[in-house]
């Protein structure tokens, strides 16, 4: 497991930007959806160790943010929503600064920088002074700086703000291929849906500082699943047993039922139901929820 959060919170006074959120992130492409607002930004800082929680305990690659920051903050790649470039400065001079402040020798990191520039797919604009460049072109540096020293994890605060859609979508291929190329994990946050849905293998996604929900988009195990079941002749009896076991039922009077699955006994549950009526079982099988509606139900 990459990062746990148990009942983390965080205000500015009188604004609560993150209570009581807890989650756990393990490897792969996670996205942090939400809003703007939601405090995906804040619970960020707070992983970064650069800011302190008022309440809740953090855990990221197995150490604390508020006792070991910069020890946590060398193995993190890191892109901000905004970047400060200084606009006089070379693309490739610029990564490998922070790759030296990293701690690479000279020599690595002059060559760790032209290669992950190179991986981002700049050309000859790693040359150009920052201020020169596009924001696609800004972005990719963005990437590049988070990648350059080989971190365990790269957290992506909103990195397609301000693209066009062609660029969006080689940002994402990239931000995709920080998994599959380098081997990293990633948090990506973002406001838009379809972002996430495209890269990440899951989802957590936080509104008004709390998180309304956490799901998996690979296949394994999702906590909002339904499940369809289909069984042999008449389900009468068998929807009081259903309910009377926590789950939620729709499409009596069929033989087909969408049982909503509040955890992952909801099977086990469903089978117990079956035996204890009586009911043949013709099919059971999970229906993923897609983000959309997920996403739906979490903003009410
Ligand atoms: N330093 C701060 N001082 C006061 N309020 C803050 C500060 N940082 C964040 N907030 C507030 O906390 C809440 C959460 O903000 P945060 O930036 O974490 O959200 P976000 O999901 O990242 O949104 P966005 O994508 O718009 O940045 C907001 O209401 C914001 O105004």
């Amino acid at each position: 497991m990459q990062l746990r959060a148990e009942h983390v919170s965080k205000a500015f006074g009188p604004v609560a930007a993150v209570t009581d959120v807890t989650l756990t992130i393990g490897h792969g492409i996670t996205g942090l959806l939400g809003p703007n607002g939601a405090g995906k930004t804040t619970f960020l800082s707070l992983v970064l160790g650069l800011q302190r929680p008022d309440a809740g305990e953090l855990q990221v690659l197995g150490l604390r943010p508020e006792e070991a920051g910069p020890h946590i903050r060398a193995r993190l790649g890191y892109g901000p929503e905004h970047d400060a470039f200084p606009p006089d400065v070379g693309a490739e001079d610029f990564v490998r600064h922070l790759a030296r402040l990293h701690g690479l020798p000279p020599r690595d990191a002059a060559g760790r920088a032209a290669e992950a520039l190179r991986w981002t797919g700049l050309g000859e604009e790693v040359r150009r002074p920052l201020g020169t460049l596009s924001t696609g072109q800004r972005q990719r540096v963005m990437l590049a700086q988070a990648v350059v020293h080989d971190p365990e994890l790269v957290l992506l605060d909103e990195p397609t703000s301000g693209l066009d859609p062609l660029q969006r979508d080689e940002m994402l291929d990239l931000i995709r291929r920080v998994g599959t190329d380098l081997g990293r994990d990633v948090v990506l946050s973002s406001h838009l849906l379809h972002e996430v849905e495209r890269v990440a293998d899951g989802v957590v996604i936080l509104d008004e500082g709390r998180v309304v929900a956490e799901h998996r988009l690979d296949g394994g195990h999702a906590e909002h699943d339904e499940l369809l079941l289909e069984v042999e002749g008449p389900v009468d009896a068998l929807v009081p047993h259903l309910r009377e076991a926590g789950l939620r039922v729709t499409g009596e009077g069929s033989s087909r039922l969408l049982v909503t699955a509040a955890d992952d006994t909801a099977v086990d549950a469903v089978r117990d139901a079956l035996a204890d009526c009586g009911v043949g079982i013709r099919r059971l099988e999970r229906v993923p929820v897609g983000l959309q509606e997920l996403y739906a139900e979490a903003a009410g």
